[in-house]
Parts: structure tokens; C-alpha cells; sequence
């Protein structure tokens, strides 16, 4: 059987991005220009910011004492799960050394980049998490420079629970400043802030954008756009469950796609029919974009049966994937493209949003076809080492003076030519090429 769309979305993620790349560049343009002036002016333009740029100590410790002490436990407990989860993934990354031949000597080693610069998204809601999850990363990789921006709440600044948590997980520098002002700010190094390896984090459209403009200039996680999220549920599913989770996801914004795919056409009507209620019953803003969320890009699709169900799934690609359905251990081995999966009813893609380890900066809008999220790994450059004796590299350099020359590539040749002569002045080597 064919996929049958119970529901199917008139809008995609790449709906209006190319007024999105234009806006972008120009600002971006601007800023490269002006400076930190033009910074400055973008900030007051979309966050009515117009306050200290960079936080001083005391600050910081203004934020802090504004933080009630039950969150900062709170926080607390969520920083230890993912401070725990990176430091095995930091093990799980090994410098090596091997003898690939007698006397020639090999090795890798990781090196964490210098200088992070993390995107801690705040248009829309505070992402305490997210500062969370960028720094905890960085500072387990080693990284020595570790700046968070996030946008400023007008006059009033960054959330306070924002800053709270990027200093407690290692952040050295706070820029006030959000959206593209900010990932341009870290990536040219304004205001004071050491020029960034690598811009990792979250962000709306006009973030991700900035970041796959600056790829190359500088390093990128990855393309994190609007979140969007996939549920699997079979017959046996909760449907108030799978219901609560749809919309739990299709509140971060107007454009968050949820999906749910099933083979159980009846769960799948009674889902849809109570979402509505579900968003009904939201807090303003919340509602406000879950429910342009569901209008404009959630989708419900019936399979036959659970291979079909996870061939769609795969083809979807979802940032969050969760599977209320039987035989779990079957999906965890069958899946293969998201961000991070979510299996059972017992756990949900809120716990791994803030608090359980994993990290919530995921893949969005397809890409988990060739990425996995932000991890330990982002930071580390995964390099290579040689060295040799005279006698272990004798036939590397043979096999060079020879391969070169087929290429045409003389320089390299004698580069191999000059050592063979010197270290074995008394015989003769065929480093033709032809031969
Ligand atoms: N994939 C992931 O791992 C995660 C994704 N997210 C996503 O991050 C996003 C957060 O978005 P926001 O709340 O908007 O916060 P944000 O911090 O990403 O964006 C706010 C900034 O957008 C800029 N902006 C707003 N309107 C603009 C315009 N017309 N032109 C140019 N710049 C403009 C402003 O400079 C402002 O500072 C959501 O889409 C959410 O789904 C959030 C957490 C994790
Ligand atoms: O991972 C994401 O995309 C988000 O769901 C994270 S958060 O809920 O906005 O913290
Ligand atoms: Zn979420």
C-alpha cells in the first residue's frame, strides 16, 4: 500500500527561504563593513537592545541571584546528565599511534578547537537548555574559549536563567545580542571576543541561515533550524500520549513541523481530533504557533505496517523521533536517519529537550540524512601524525618518487629523490615511473 495522507502540510521548511538569504547577507554584509556599529544597530532594530554588549561579573552575578533556587537545582541536575553523557562521548574518541610498517610510525589525535562560539536561541522563548547544551559540550571537548550569544529581552537583557547556566557550565564571555548581529559578532571577533573556530547552536531561520552562509569561513555544527518532530505509533499506542507529544513540539514556533506516521487509521483520527483541544488550551504564544503549526506544516500519514512506517520515517529524516509502538529493540535496530530517538512511552522528546543527557541541538528540515547532532565530537578535529626511521620509509619513498612522477608531479618526486640519495648513497634506485 501506498502512504495515504490523512493530513498533508502546504508548507515546507524551505518556504520563503530565499527572502531569508537575501535578508541574511545583507546584514551580514553590513556588518562585516561596519563593525561592531553596525552590530550595535541591528540589535537595537530587532531586539530594541541598546545596553552593555559583553557582561561584566557583577553582571553575572545579578542574573544569578534573580534565578529561584529550585531552578538552579533543577539546572544543576540537568547539567550533571549532560556534562556525564559528553564525558563518555569525549571517551569514546581515542588518539591512537601504530607501526603501519617497520620503523614507519602513525597516529591520530584529537585536538578541540580554540575558540567556540555558542548560539543560545531567545526570540521566542528562554532556551536555558540550550546554553545547557552548547557550553557543557564545549567545555568537556577542552575547549579554552567558550563565547555564548543569545538575544536580549529589550531593555531588560539576556533571560537571567540564561546566563545563570552558561556561566555555571564554562561560558568565559556573554554577548547580549541575538540572531545574525550575534553569529557575526563571534565569527569576526567584535567586541572583544576572540574570532570563533566553530558557531555552534540552535537557532531560527535567519540563524541557520547566517551559519550555512559563514560555512567555511568558519566551522559549523550544523544547519539546526525550526524544530520538527516524527512519532511511530503503532495500534497500541496512547493516543492522548502521542496527541500531548505532537503538540509539545509544534509550540517552539509557527514553522515546526510535526508528523505522525502510524498503520492504525483509527489512533491516527483520534489523534487529530484532540490535538486541536490540546492547543486550545495553551498560553497565548504557545498556541499561537502551535496552531499555525499544525495548520501549515503537520502531516499524518497511514502505512501498511511497520516496515513502510519506518521507510517514511526514514525518508523524513526527523530531528526527534520518538516510536510508541511494540517491539522497540526491532526499531532501534531498523532506523537509521534523526537526530536523537526517543523510544516508549516512558521517555519523550521534552526530556531529552532539557533535562535526561542527550543533546537537544539536532539535525533539523532533512539533514539527519548525513548528520548526527551536537556532540563532543563538533569540537574535537580528529588529526594525523607521522614519523619514521630512514629504513621504514624507504620503500614509502620509492613508491612516492615513482607514483608522483606517473602524475607529473616532479616536485613531489624529488622530495623522495633527495632522501633515497642521502641515506643510501651507494645504490641505485628505478624512480622512473615507467619502468
Ligand atoms: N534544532 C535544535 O536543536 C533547536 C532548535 N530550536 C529552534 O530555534 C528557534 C528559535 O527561534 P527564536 O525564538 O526566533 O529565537 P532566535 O534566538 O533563534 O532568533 C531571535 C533573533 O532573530 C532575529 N530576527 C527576528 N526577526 C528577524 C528578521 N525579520 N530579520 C532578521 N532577523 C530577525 C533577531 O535578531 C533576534 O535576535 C526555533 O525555530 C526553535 O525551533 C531551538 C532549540 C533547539
Ligand atoms: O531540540 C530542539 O529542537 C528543541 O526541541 C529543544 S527545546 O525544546 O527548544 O529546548
Ligand atoms: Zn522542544
Amino acid at each position: 500500500m501506498a502512504r495515504v495522507y490523512l493530513k498533508k502540510a502546504e508548507k515546507t521548511a524551505k518556504t520563503d527561504s530565499a527572502s531569508v538569504q537575501h535578508t541574511v547577507q545583507t546584514i551580514l554584509d553590513d556588518i562585516e563593513q561596519g563593525g561592531e556599529a553596525a552590530a550595535k544597530s541591528y540589535a537595537l532594530k530587532f531586539d530594541k537592545y541598546d545596553g552593555p554588549m559583553v557582561l561584566d561579573a557583577a553582571a553575572i552575578a545579578a542574573a544569578a541571584d534573580k534565578v529561584p533556587q529550585k531552578l538552579k537545582a533543577d539546572i544543576a541536575f540537568a547539567h550533571e546528565n549532560i556534562r556525564k553523557f559528553a564525558e563518555a562521548q569525549r571517551g569514546s574518541m581515542q588518539d591512537f599511534e601504530m607501526e603501519v610498517r617497520p620503523g614507519l610510525i602513525e597516529g591520530q589525535r584529537t585536538i578541540p578547537v580554540r575558540a567556540a562560539g555558542c548560539y543560545v536561541p531567545g526570540g521566542r522563548y528562554s532556551h536555558i537548555a540550550s546554553a545547557m547544551m552548547t557550553v557543557t559540550t564545549a567545555k568537556v571537548a577542552g575547549v579554552q574559549n567558550i563565547s555564548v550569544c543569545s538575544p536580549p529581552q529589550g531593555d531588560a537583557g539576556i533571560a537571567p536563567a540564561i546566563i545563570y547556566a552558561a556561566h555555571l557550565c564554562g561560558a568565559d564571555n556573554i554577548l547580549s545580542m541575538g540572531g545574525v548581529q550575534g553569529v557575526a559578532a563571534m565569527t569576526f571577533g567584535l567586541f572583544d571576543l576572540p574570532k570563533a573556530d566553530i558557531i555552534v547552536g540552535p537557532g531560527n531561520q535567519f540563524v541557520a541561515e547566517a551559519k550555512r552562509i559563514l560555512f567555511g569561513r568558519v566551522g559549523i555544527d550544523m544547519i539546526a533550524g525550526p524544530t520538527d518532530s516524527l512519532i511511530l505509533a503503532d495500534g497500541a499506542a496512547d493516543a492522548e500520549i502521542v496527541a500531548v507529544d505532537l503538540v509539545s513540539q509544534a509550540e517552539h514556533g509557527y514553522n515546526s513541523p510535526v508528523w505522525l506516521v502510524t498503520d492504525d487509521e483509527t489512533l491516527a483520527k483520534t489523534v487529530m481530533d484532540r490535538v486541536p483541544e490540546l492547543i486550545a488550551n495553551l498560553p497565548e504564544l504557545n498556541r499561537e504557533n502551535a496552531t499555525a503549526a499544525w495548520r501549515d506544516y503537520a502531516e499524518v500519514i497511514i502505512c501498511a505496517d511497520r516496515e513502510e512506517m519506518a521507510a517514511t520515517s526514514d525518508d523524513y529524516a526527523p530531528e526527534h523521533l520518538t516510536v510508541q509502538a511494540a517491539d522497540l529493540d526491532w526499531w532501534l535496530e531498523r532506523l537509521q536517519c534523526y537526530g536523537s530517538l526517543f523510544l516508549g512511552e516512558e521517555t519523550t522528546v521534552s526530556y531529552g529537550d532539557k533535562a535526561s543527557g542527550t543533546n537537544h541541538v539536532l539535525p533539523t528540515s532533512g539533514s539527519a540524512r548525513y548528520t548526527g547532532g551536537l556532540s563532543v565530537h563538533k569540537y574535537m578535529k580528529v588529526v594525523t601524525w607521522q614519523r619514521a626511521t630512514r629504513d621504514g620509509a624507504k620503500q614509502v619513498a620509492e613508491a612516492t618518487a615513482r607514483i608522483s612522477r606517473l602524475e607529473g608531479m616532479e616536485g613531489h618526486a624529488r622530495a623522495a629523490d633527495v632522501r633515497l640519495h642521502k641515506y643510501y648513497p651507494d645504490e641505485s634506485f628505478d624512480l622512473s615511473g615507467t619502468a
